[in-house]
């Protein structure tokens, strides 16, 4: 099943420039798509129409088969951000309470999860004194209980240790396989070699690479070469 379905987005922000022109990207139930693209080639932007949070200029946007501005599109789906904001005046425990009460779900107990991402004993402590990664952490946390069959995750992964970087590996490929459809927008192309099935490369603002990964790492030997390739190449 299709899980994301956004077809011929276009964006523009108010100063007029087009960051968004005619773009694709679908999701199906089952999948980790990888979405790259160099600086400001319009993945945050197009993440943010997706959840709504910009509000739609142009083209059609599905979530799970419900229109993306709806309430059974964002009941179905959860986005992570780049950045790591989190309230500052709630536990980790607090943070994941609330997340389990916008989605009207009882999350299961956070706590083996926080220990093996390398947080045991911190649950019941400020975020306010968490560092970077344990911020990134627990959000990447409440993506994993919460479960939802559509989860985008924009950077969230960077600036994460090695060791909870695989283990994320290893409950992203899992989410995967019990059907769920994840996109992955970051620029850490051998993670993203080792976990998608499929890439989607924006570069200003156009959709260039709509493939799988094995058959374009069989074509071009790695993703870095690909992207390398594209942007030497005359028709950028
Ligand atoms: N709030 C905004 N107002 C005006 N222009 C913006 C705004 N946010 C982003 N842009 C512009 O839109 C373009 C796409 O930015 P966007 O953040 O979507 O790219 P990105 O691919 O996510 O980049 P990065 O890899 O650096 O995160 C850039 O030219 C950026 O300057």
């Amino acid at each position: 099943m299709t899980m994301l379905d956004a077809r011929s987005v276009h964006y523009s922000y108010e100063h007029g420039v087009q960051v968004l022109d005619d773009v694709d990207l679908r999701a199906d139930s089952g999948e980790v798509v990888g979405l790259i693209g160099p600086n400001g080639s319009g993945k945050s932007t197009l993440i943010q129409v997706v959840f709504d949070l910009l509000a739609h200029q142009s083209g059609t946007l599905t979530i799970g088969g419900h229109p993306h501005t709806g309430a059974a599109a964002k009941h179905a789906s959860l986005y992570l951000p780049s950045d790591d904001y989190l309230p500052q005046f709630l536990t980790g425990r607090e943070y994941l309470e609330m997340v389990g009460h916008l989605y009207g779900i009882d999350l299961p107990d956070p706590t083996e999860l926080f220990t093996r991402f390398g947080m045991q004993g911190r649950l019941d402590d400020l975020v306010e004194d968490y560092s970077h990664g344990m911020r990134k952490k627990t959000q990447l946390i409440s993506a994993l209980t919460t479960r939802r069959p559509l989860t985008v995750i924009d950077e969230t992964l960077n600036g994460i240790d090695v060791g909870s970087l695989r283990l994320c590996e290893n409950e992203i490929g899992r989410l995967r396989d019990e059907g769920g459809a994840v996109v992955l927008c970051t620029h850490d192309f051998a993670l993203l070699e080792r976990l998608a099935d499929r890439i989607v490369f924006l570069d200003l603002g156009r959709v260039v690479v709509d493939a799988p990964v094995r058959a374009l790492v069989d074509r071009h030997g790695s993703l870095a070469t690909l992207v390398f390739d594209h942007l030497d190449s005359a028709a950028r």
